[in-house]
C-alpha cells in the first residue's frame, strides 16, 4: 500500500499523547498531503537511492502540493534526511530492539515523527498520532503500537536533553560530540576540522552551516544580461563576490522567466567564482580554446562558454556519461562549445593545445551538503580513496592537454584535504607546473587563508564549500 489515499478510520485514538507535553487529540490526525510527500521521499531515498532534493519537488508538483503544505513537507523531508544519524541515535535509546531489525517502512515514519518532537514546534501529540497512524496504514496495528510506545519514549526529552545524554564526551572526543550535535557523521565532522586546521568554534560554525537552509543562487549569462538586471526582474539581490551572481532567498527557479529564456541558470555563487577565477589568469599569447574535462551536467561550462564566446574562442567540454553529456548540451545550446562523450584521462584530444582547461572533478561533494540532504549519510569514508585516484588522473591529463603557458584550474566541491591540498601538492610536486597564488583571482573574497589554494566555506562566504587550485604549465 502506498500512501497516496490514507485510510481513514473513525473512533477513539487508544493511545493519548505524550505524559506532560499536550492536551490529548479527540481523534487520530487525518494524514496530511505534506506528511506524506515527506514520507514517500524518505522511503525513495532509502530503498532506491533516490535524491530527495529531486524526489520532493517532483512529488508537490504532481499532487498540486503549495503554499505551507510544500513549506512543511519540505521541512520535513530534508530536515528528516539531514539528521538521520542524530534521529537514529535517539530513536536506538528508546526502542526495545536495534534499528537494524526494524521495518524499513517503520523506521521512516519513526525518523520523521522524532524529526517532529525534536526540531520543530509541531506539538508533540500531533507528531505522535499522525505517525503511529502512518505505521498502522503501512504496517498494521501491531506496529503502530510499537511506533507509539518508541516515539511517546522521544518525546519525554527535547533535542538538547537526549544530545547531552547521547553524545561523547566533549573534552575526550570534542568532534565527535559535536557530531552528534550538529547531525554529521563523525568522519565529516573530522574532514571539515581537519581543513579548518583545528579551530573548534569555527568548526561548530561551519556544520550549523550545513544544516542552514541555502538560497537560490542564479548565474546572469554573461553577454545576455547582467547581474543587476537579474536582480532587477527577480527582485533578488545581487551577489556580493561573483560579478554574475544574483541571490534569492527562495523560490522556485524554474518559473522565473530570464532562467526560461536560457538568460540565467541556477548556479552557487561559489562555482561562479572558481570558474570565473580560471579565466581571469593572465596568460601571454593565444586565449581562444578552452576545455573543461568533466563538464556535466554543464553549470561551469555554460559559464565558461559564455565567457570564451565574448572572447571570439570556443570550449570543449567533456563528460563520462552520455546522460550527463546531454545537459551540457542543452546547458550550452546556442554557445561555441562542443560537447564530448569520453573519459577525460584519455579524451583523444590534442595535447599542448588549450589555453585554459577546467578539471570540475568527480568528488565527495562533502562542500555541497547543506543542498543534498541524504548526502553526508549516503557517502562513505572508504569513496575518498577511489574519488582521489580518479582527481589524480584527471589533472594529469589536463597538465598534457594544456599548452605551455597555458593555465589549469583544479575544482572539486569538497573541503576534505585528500581531495583538496592532497592532490594539489602531488600534482604540483610530479609536474613541475607553477602554482599559482588562486587567491589573487578572487577579488573582493574575505578569509581566504594562507594560499596558495583557495577554499570557499558556506559559513564564511555564504558558498558551497568550493576548493580551487590553480596551475600554469611552465613555457618549454
Ligand atoms: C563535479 S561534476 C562536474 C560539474 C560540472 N563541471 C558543472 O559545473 O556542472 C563531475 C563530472 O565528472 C564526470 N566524470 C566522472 N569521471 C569522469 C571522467 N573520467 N572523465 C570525464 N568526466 C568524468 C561525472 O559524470 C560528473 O558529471
Amino acid at each position: 500500500m502506498t500512501f497516496h489515499q490514507p485510510r481513514r478510520r473513525g473512533g477513539p485514538k487508544k493511545s493519548g499523547p505524550p505524559r506532560g507535553r499536550t492536551e490529548a487529540p479527540r481523534r487520530p490526525p487525518e494524514l496530511d498531503p505534506a506528511r506524506v510527500a515527506a514520507l514517500e521521499t524518505l522511503r525513495a531515498v532509502r530503498e532506491r537511492d533516490a535524491y530527495a532534493n529531486l524526489v520532493l519537488p517532483k512529488l508537490l508538483r504532481e499532487r498540486k502540493i503549495t503554499g505551507r503544505d510544500a513549506a512543511l513537507a519540505t521541512e520535513l523531508g530534508y530536515g528528516t534526511s539531514r539528521a538521520q544519524g542524530l534521529l537514529d541515535a535517539v530513536l536506538a535509546a528508546c526502542a526495545d530492539r536495534p534499528l537494524s531489525e526494524v521495518d524499513g517502512r517503520v523506521l521512516d515514519v519513526l525518523r520523521l515523527g522524532a524529526y517532529q518532537l525534536l526540531r520543530t514546534r509541531i506539538p508533540a501529540h500531533a507528531a505522535v498520532a499522525s505517525s503511529v497512524d502512518m505505521v498502522r496504514v503501512e504496517a498494521g496495528g501491531g506496529a503502530g503500537g510499537f511506533a507509539n510506545a518508541v516515539l511517546r519514549k522521544v518525546a519525554q526529552q527535547d533535542e538538547q536533553a537526549w544530545v547531552e545524554q547521547l553524545a561523547p564526551p566533549a573534552d575526550t572526543d570534542p568532534i565527535g560530540n559535536l557530531a552528534l550535535r550538529t547531525a554529521h557523521p563523525k568522519w565529516i565532522a573530522q574532514s571539515f576540522a581537519d581543513a579548518l586546521g583545528g579551530a573548534r568554534a569555527e568548526l561548530a560554525d561551519a556544520l550549523a552551516a550545513d544544516d542552514a537552509r541555502p538560497g537560490v543562487h542564479l548565474l546572469a549569462r554573461p553577454g545576455e544580461i547582467s547581474a543587476d538586471e537579474l536582480a532587477a526582474i527577480t527582485g533578488g539581490d545581487v551577489a556580493p563576490y561573483s560579478p554574475y551572481g544574483v541571490h534569492l532567498e527562495s523560490g522556485d527557479p524554474g518559473e522565473l522567466d530570464p532562467v526560461r529564456q536560457h538568460l540565467a541558470a541556477v548556479q552557487d555563487e561559489g562555482s561562479q567564482l572558481v570558474a570565473v577565477a580560471l579565466s581571469r589568469v593572465p596568460l601571454t599569447g593565444s586565449d581562444q580554446r578552452w576545455l573543461d574535462l568533466c563538464a556535466g551536467p554543464g553549470g561551469k561550462a555554460n559559464l565558461l562558454g559564455s565567457l570564451v564566446a565574448i572572447e571570439g574562442g570556443t570550449l570543449d567540454a567533456v563528460e563520462q556519461a552520455e546522460h550527463r553529456a546531454k545537459l551540457v548540451r542543452q546547458a550550452t545550446e546556442g554557445l561555441p562549445v562542443t560537447v564530448h562523450v569520453g573519459d577525460g584521462r584519455d579524451s583523444g584530444l590534442p595535447e599542448g593545445s588549450f589555453d585554459r582547461v577546467l578539471v570540475d572533478a568527480p568528488c565527495t561533494g562533502l562542500g555541497a551538503l547543506r543542498r543534498r540532504p541524504e548526502a553526508r549519510w549516503r557517502r562513505k569514508p572508504e569513496d575518498v580513496g577511489g574519488l582521489t585516484k580518479i582527481q589524480r588522473e584527471l589533472l594529469r591529463a589536463a597538465m598534457t592537454l594544456v599548452r605551455p603557458g597555458g593555465v589549469v584550474g583544479y575544482v572539486v566541491c569538497s573541503p576534505h584535504l585528500s581531495e583538496t591540498v592532497g592532490i594539489a601538492v602531488d600534482t604540483a610536486r610530479r609536474s613541475k607546473a607553477e602554482v599559482l597564488d588562486a587567491r589573487e583571482y578572487f577579488p573582493g573574497v574575505p578569509d581566504l587563508g594562507d594560499g596558495p589554494y583557495v577554499q570557499l566555506w558556506p559559513h564564511r562566504h555564504g558558498t558551497d564549500a568550493m576548493f580551487c587550485a590553480l596551475f600554469r604549465r611552465p613555457e618549454e
